[in-house]
Parts: C-alpha cells; sequence; structure tokens
C-alpha cells in the first residue's frame, strides 16, 4: 500500500508501506498512482513528497512477484513516467535504502533528498536483471555514462555521501530527512519544473564516448562467465547514448524481457531468497533461531596464525571485535603478526575508500602471544591450527582448562569429527564448528557445524558471529567433510578418474570453467596445495606407507581409487607454492598455470602401466560425471539431515566453492537439468563404473524420481522422518 496523507493543506504526503523492506507490489504501486492523481486533482495541493514508511524508501519491485501471471506486462517505468509528468514539484526523501525499482521512482521525482545514512543503487544486475523501470536511461542522464555504467553493471550500494557528489541526490542531511525534504518542496514551490525531468535532458557528452564503451565492454565480458545480465545492462546504457528516451526506453523493455524470463534471472533470484532461508537456521533436533539466543562476544581469541588464522584474525578486526591472537612460539608469533598487519593494512586502505577507519594498532583491540593465560577472559576461541586430531584435542583440552566457563570454543576444521574434538572437553554443549574459507577474511561462507551435545545458544552464536563478520553462515550437521567438502570429493575424485581414462587437466578445467566456476578443480588443487589432500589421505591409509602390502595400486576397500595424485606430491609437486602441481608455473608460487608435457607424459606411462586404453572424453561426459556425482552426494547429504534443505547446499557452493550464481547452486541446477535425466546419467555412468560408489545413484533421489520430480522447494517433505546420524 501507500498511505496519502498532507504534511500541510499545500503538501501531501505519498508514504511507501509494504514491510519490511516497502518492496513495490502491485497494490502499492497502484496507491501510489491514486495519490498522485489525488495530488494533481487537488488544487490547494502545491507539492508532493514521497517516502517509505518505517525509515526505508523501498528496496525496489518485489521480487516475489516477478512470476506471478497478473503482474506480466506491468511496467514499473509507467508509475515512474508519471511521477516525472507531475505538474507539481515532487521531491523523494530517502531514508534506509532506495534500491531497484525503489531508486527508480525517487529518478522519476523531480528533487531528492537523502539521509546520510541512507543507501541507494539498481542492484537488478545481482538477480539477473537490469533496471526495468527506465532507470538505465534516466541514470545516465542524471551523472553521466561512466558512474551509471558502473552503478547498473555492479549493482553496488551507494552511500548517500557518494551519491550526492555523484549528483544522484540534491542534498544529503544528518538529521530528519523527512522535514528537509517538505522545507525543500515548500521551497521549490511554482519553480519551472521542465529542467528537473530527466527525460528531458540528453546524456552528457564524453570526448571519447565509442572507445570508454568499447572498453568497458570487453572488460564486462571478460568477467561475465556466461552471466548474461551485465552486458544487457551495458546494451541498455548504449542505448541511453544513441537513442531518444522513448526509444531507449522500449530498448530496455525489449532487453529486460530477455532477462526476465531467463533461467539466469530465476536461478539468481531463487540464490537471494536462500541466502536469508539459510539465516533461519534448524537442526533436526528442533533447535532453531526461533528457540535460541546468541550471546554476545566482546572479546575473541584465535589460534594459529597461519593462512586460515590470519584471515580470520583480520576479519574479527574488520568487525571490530577486539582479538587476541595466540601461536605455539615467538618465531610463529612474529611471522604471522607481520602478515595479519599486512593483510590489515590492506583492509584499511579499501576502507578509507570507502570514508571508513580500520582501528588496528591499539592493542586493546588485536593482542599478539603465545600466552594461553590471556584467553581468560575470552567470549570465544576460534581454534585454527592445522588439521591435526591429537594436536586440536590437546588445544581444546586446554581451552577447556583456562577459558571462563560461558566462552565458545570454535574449530576451524574443514572435515575432522566435531565430536571427537569436543570430547576433549568438559563443555562439549559450547563447542561448535567453524569452517571458513580462504581466505578467511573475503570469502563470504561460513560452514557452522553442530556436534551431537552443541547447545542451540552455541549454534546461534556462531550464527550471529558469522552476521557480525559480513558472512553467510550456513548451519550442517557433523559428518566427515561436513557438506561442502563431502560433495566436492566425488567431483574432485571424477576428475581425476577422468584423466586416468585419457583426459587432461585443461580439457577438464575448460569444461567447468566454460560452465562458470572461476576455477576449475584441476587449478583450484593447485592454489590450494595438493600436499593437503595428500596428508589427509595418509592419515586415513589411503596413500604412503600405510598402505597394507599387496594392495592394488588403483582400490582402496573394494573401491576404484586413482593414485595419480600421490604420484604428483611423491614428486614434490605441490602445486602453485612449489610452482609444479597439475599445472606447470613459471615460479615456485607462480599463478600462470600452463599445461605441462612431464604431466602428459606421465598420465600415458601411466595408463600403459595400468592398462587402461586411452579414450576420447566428450566436454559433456566431463561436466556430468563431475557434477553429478557432487549433486549425488547432496542428496545423500540430505536424507541424512546433515543439511536441512537444498537451499542450504546451493548457498554453500555459491558462497564458499566458486559455484556460478547465475545457474543457483548444485541442487537448483539438479531441478533444471530435471531429476530423471540426472538420475538415468548416472545410472548409465554407474554401470560402466560399478567400482566407484558415488556414481551409484541416491536412494532419495531414486525416490524424487519416482515421485513425479517434485519441485525443489517440496523436495524435503518426501523424506518421510528427518533423520541425523548423529
Ligand atoms: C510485483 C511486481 C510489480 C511490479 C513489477 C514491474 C515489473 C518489473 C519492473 C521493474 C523491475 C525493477 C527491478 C527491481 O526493483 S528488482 C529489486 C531490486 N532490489 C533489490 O535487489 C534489493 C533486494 N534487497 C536487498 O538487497 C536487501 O534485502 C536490503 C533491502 C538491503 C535489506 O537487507 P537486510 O536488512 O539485510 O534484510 P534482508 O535482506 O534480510 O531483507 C528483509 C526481508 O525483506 C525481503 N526483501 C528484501 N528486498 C525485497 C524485494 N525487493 N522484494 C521482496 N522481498 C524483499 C527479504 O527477502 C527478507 O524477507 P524475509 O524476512 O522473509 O527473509
Amino acid at each position: 500500500m501507500a498511505q496519502y496523507t498532507s504534511a500541510s493543506t499545500a503538501l501531501a504526503v505519498i508514504r511507501l508501506r509494504n514491510p519490511p523492506v516497502n518492496a513495490l507490489s502491485l497494490p502499492v504501486l497502484q496507491a501510489l498512482e491514486d495519490g498522485l492523481k489525488r495530488a494533481d486533482a487537488d488544487p490547494s495541493v502545491k507539492a508532493i513528497m514521497i517516502c517509505g514508511e518505517n525509515g526505508k524508501f523501498s528496496a525496489g519491485a518485489d521480487i516475489q512477484g516477478f512470476s506471478l501471471p497478473k503482474t506480466r506486462g506491468i511496467s514499473l517505468g509507467h508509475f515512474v513516467s508519471l511521477i516525472e509528468r507531475c505538474e507539481k514539484p515532487v521531491v523523494a526523501a530517502i531514508e534506509g535504502v532506495a534500491l531497484g525499482g525503489g531508486l527508480e521512482v525517487a529518478l522519476g521525482c523531480h528533487y531528492r533528498v537523502a539521509h546520510v545514512k541512507a543507501r541507494m543503487g539498481l542492484p537488478e544486475v545481482t538477480i539477473g536483471l537490469l533496471p526495468g523501470g527506465e532507470g538505465t536511461q534516466r541514470l545516465p542522464r542524471l551523472i553521466g555514462v561512466p558512474a551509471a555504467l558502473d552503478i547498473i553493471t555492479t549493482g553496488r550500494h551507494i552511500p548517500a555521501t557518494e551519491a550526492l557528489k555523484l549528483g544522484l541526490v540534491d542534498e544529503v542531511v544528518e538529521e530528519n530527512t523527512i522535514e528537509a525534504a517538505i522545507r525543500l518542496a515548500n521551497k521549490v514551490i511554482g519553480q519551472p519544473l521542465e529542467p528537473r525531468r530527466l527525460s528531458l535532458r540528453p546524456v552528457p557528452k564524453l570526448p571519447n564516448m565509442e572507445a570508454f564503451l568499447s572498453e568497458a565492454l570487453v572488460k564486462l565480458k571478460k568477467q561475465a562467465r556466461r552471466y548474461l545480465a551485465p552486458e544487457l545492462c551495458f546494451q541498455a546504457v548504449r542505448a541511453a547514448t544513441e537513442l531518444p528516451f522513448a526509444d531507449g526506453v522500449r530498448k530496455e523493455r525489449e532487453l529486460f524481457n530477455v532477462l526476465l524470463t531467463s533461467g539466469q534471472a530465476q536461478a539468481l533470484q531463487y540464490a537471494f531468497f536462500a541466502e536469508r532461508a539459510v539465516q533461519k537456521w534448524t537442526t533436526p533436533h528442533g533447535s532453531s533461531w526461533q528457540n535460541a539466543s546468541p550471546q554476545p562476544i566482546h572479546k575473541a581469541a584465535v589460534i594459529g596464525l597461519g593462512t586460515m588464522g590470519r584471515g580470520i584474525v583480520t576479519s574479527l578486526v574488520k568487525a571490530s571485535i577486539p582479538v587476541v591472537a595466540l601461536e605455539q612460539n615467538l618465531e610463529y608469533l612474529n611471522t604471522g603478526r607481520k602478515a595479519v598487519m599486512l593483510l590489515l593494512e590492506r583492509e584499511a586502505m579499501k576502507m578509507e575508500q570507502g570514508a571508513q577507519t580500520l582501528d588496528f594498532h591499539n592493542p586493546a583491540r588485536l593482542q599478539f602471544t603465545v600466552d594461553f593465560d590471556a584467553l581468560r577472559d575470552v567470549d570465544l576461541v576460534i581454534e585454527a591450527v592445522f588439521e591435526n586430531m591429537p594436536l586440536k584435542k590437546e588445544i581444546f583440552q586446554k581451552l577447556s582448562r583456562i577459558c571462563k566457563p560461558a566462552a565458545f570454543l570454535c574449530t576451524n576444521t574443514s572435515a575432522l569429527n566435531i565430536d571427537e574434538i569436543a570430547s576433549a572437553t568438559s563443555r562439549p554443549q559450547q563447542v561448535v564448528g567453524t569452517h571458513f574459507f580462504s581466505p578467511a577474511h573475503i570469502m563470504r561462507l561460513l560452514e557452522i557445524i553442530y556436534g551431537h551435545h552443541t547447545s542451540p545458544t552455541a549454534i546461534a552464536t556462531a550464527v550471529q558471529l558469522g552476521k557480525v563478520l559480513k558472512k553467510v553462515g550456513v548451519v550442517v550437521g557433523n559428518c566427515f567433510g561436513f557438506a561442502g567438502n563431502r560433495m566436492m570429493f566425488p567431483y574432485v575424485e571424477q576428475a581425476v578418474f577422468l584423466l586416468e581414462e585419457g583426459s587432461r587437466p585443461e580439457a577438464v578445467d575448460q569444461v567447468l570453467e566454460d560452465f562458470g566456476f572461476k576455477i576449475g578443480p584441476f587449478r583450484m588443487s593447485d592454489l590450494a596445495g595438493l600436499d593437503v589432500a595428500w596428508r589427509s589421505r595418509k592419515g586415513r591409509g589411503l596413500a604412503g606407507d600405510s598402505v597394507p602390502p599387496g594392495t592394488p595400486a588403483r582400490q582402496r576397500h573394494g573401491r576404484r581409487y586413482s593414485p595419480l595424485p600421490d604420484l604428483l606430491c611423491e614428486n614434490g609437486r605441490f602445486g602453485q607454492k612449489t610452482g609444479k602441481g597439475w599445472y606447470q608455473y613459471e615460479k615456485a608460487g607462480g599463478r600462470t598455470a600452463k599445461p605441462d608435457p612431464w604431466l602428459h607424459n606421465v598420465l600415458t606411462q601411466y595408463r600403459d602401466t595400468h592398462h587402461i586404453k586411452t579414450r576420447f572424453i566428450d566436454q559433456e561426459e566431463i561436466l556430468e560425471r563431475c557434477l553429478f556425482s557432487l549433486i549425488n552426494e547432496g542428496f545423500d547429504i540430505l536424507a541424512e539431515g546433515i543439511a536441512s534443505g537444498p537451499e542450504h547446499l546451493d548457498v554453500i557452493y555459491i558462497h564458499g566453492y566458486g559455484w556460478p550464481k547465475h545457474r543457483g547452486g548444485p541442487m537448483f541446477y539438479a531441478s533444471t537439468v530435471g531429476l530423471p535425466r540426472v538420475l538415468a546419467k548416472l545410472q548409465r555412468y554407474s554401470e560402466a563404473h560399478p567400482d566407484v560408489p558415488a556414481l551409484r545413484p541416491s536412494t532419495f533421489l531414486k525416490k524424487l524420481v519416482a515421485v513425479g520430480n517434485p519441485p525443489l522447494k517440496e523436495w524435503m517433505s518426501y523424506l518421510s522422518r528427518p533423520s541425523n546420524k548423529l
């Protein structure tokens, strides 16, 4: 709805009202139109102000409503034009957010006043669309092509101070925005409106417009990796530079409809809501955000200043949580301190560009120590030493003695058993897994793992911590590899099997990068370091001296196994850090991967040794075997209650594993491919490779196909009884 009131006899107020974010639903837009007509028809009204209820202007069109049949054919531009054509001055009072259609409504107004804390933007590109309310035509006319193109193709939120500099708003106020807008409205009564109507303005010329646009397009295409929206946003802005307003609007509509009906927009909108859904976590035991309160974290500690620990410390400092950073000896401490300071200096520089500051030189905010006693008063500890169970248990035993009874004890492990770690403490209810992703101060995913004894309060506190760190926290159950890595294992395994059978790292990577992954599995292994997984395999008796004599080279526990990654490690090829891995690099620590003839020879010899007939493997098989095995594991994870819904797995993959967001996550992707097809393909691959359990179709997948391939949001209702292995 939109509420019509009067601030005085001369001033009509239209207040957008649709909690929580005043999204522009059809009733809101209709009420806006009614309000405008009423104000226009009332001779006593001399000016109009548009604002939003509860300190928020509007977060734009109601994303839920895009798919409703009754919204088809509705043009937001119609309402924006109506505002602009009004014969009485219309002032937008922008508080909170004016995003997407919300900002387009403001652009239709003749004047804009914003609160200093308000944020504005056209984030449609992030949900697979373009600003379809004539924003691609008005914004370049107001602030010029370079700034408009940046805002429209990135979807970034603009703080009010920047908006003022760009000329996006006329005034920024620190106090009452509504009063300031009323003052401005009264001041401009009677002034000519023509110059304020953006549709009548020319797009400001650039001396080198064509060169600028060509360069911008090349840059966009390079980043887009088959993600359509940025390029179509670009085309709409280019139309503004080439066509009169009305023709530009027609072009905008045409491009908008292409995007609206594309699978990418649906995937991205699904991802938007999935991200919000996972914040409302539940466990199979019935604990949830509704019955647990997070505890405040006034001070935290991080143990271990390796790659992960450094990133975690940086994240905490950025979130203004005082941190004690602990290492086992002074040498490691000094190395860690230097690395953390470097990261923080870089982050501080980035933040200063956004007019924020980062205080990390104050010892009360960041303290480095080798003394466990310094952890006595912290509210939460994150252990981030390397993946070694005895070491972790020793640390947790110590923490349990030293830390105050209420302190939460978190472990940053990517696979180890949370219950076993918790068993070393006297407070297993306060032990929770917090699996960060590298680099921990940048990657948004935080996998939060509850053990058998973890209390709802501990889960809630970890979730809240994730929010404070600006991460997407996903709560999952305890099993080897949790949700993310457990699904990753079969994916990487298939990639290596494909090499055994005839493919090459560059061919496999290319297929998955073409699909949209930021980085294929072999480049990823080289980046992460092959030695990490090697150590884990040796620890589990799969590689190295602990493999019983007589074990077939390509078999472990009756299943197919590839010793190829072990072979690379035995040759000192740990990936980028050693300058050689699945690829060769210009030097140790180099980043440019080049196909390596050494590896190609090794593959040929390996196939000869093991009597494997080399065959050509096409792109379809590469893609399906890698992705469908990952998805198959996802179905098992759902059936076991390790994750509470497919959205959780999708959010994990988008934010932690570089899954292309415009494909909505692996489970959403499976739903678009169609579960019967996924099942049929898995059955075929499983018949061809009976010794690979990861290709054997999950019982849950088979059940969903048997009940008729229901939509994703209904999948969980087909699990007769939510169960948990714990
Ligand atoms: C029915 C349509 C009629 C008209 C159609 C005309 C045809 C289309 C023409 C033009 C199209 C214009 C395009 C748009 O405007 S697309 C929308 C662009 N806007 C956005 O992308 C903003 C999305 N929202 C956000 O970024 C954030 O939610 C933010 C506003 C910054 C608030 O963040 P935060 O405080 O962290 O809160 P939440 O994100 O948790 O959001 C709170 C709840 O509000 C729901 N929400 C938010 N935005 C929308 C939206 N635009 N539509 C519907 N719902 C929205 C969100 O899901 C949360 O809900 P819940 O509490 O249930 O989880």
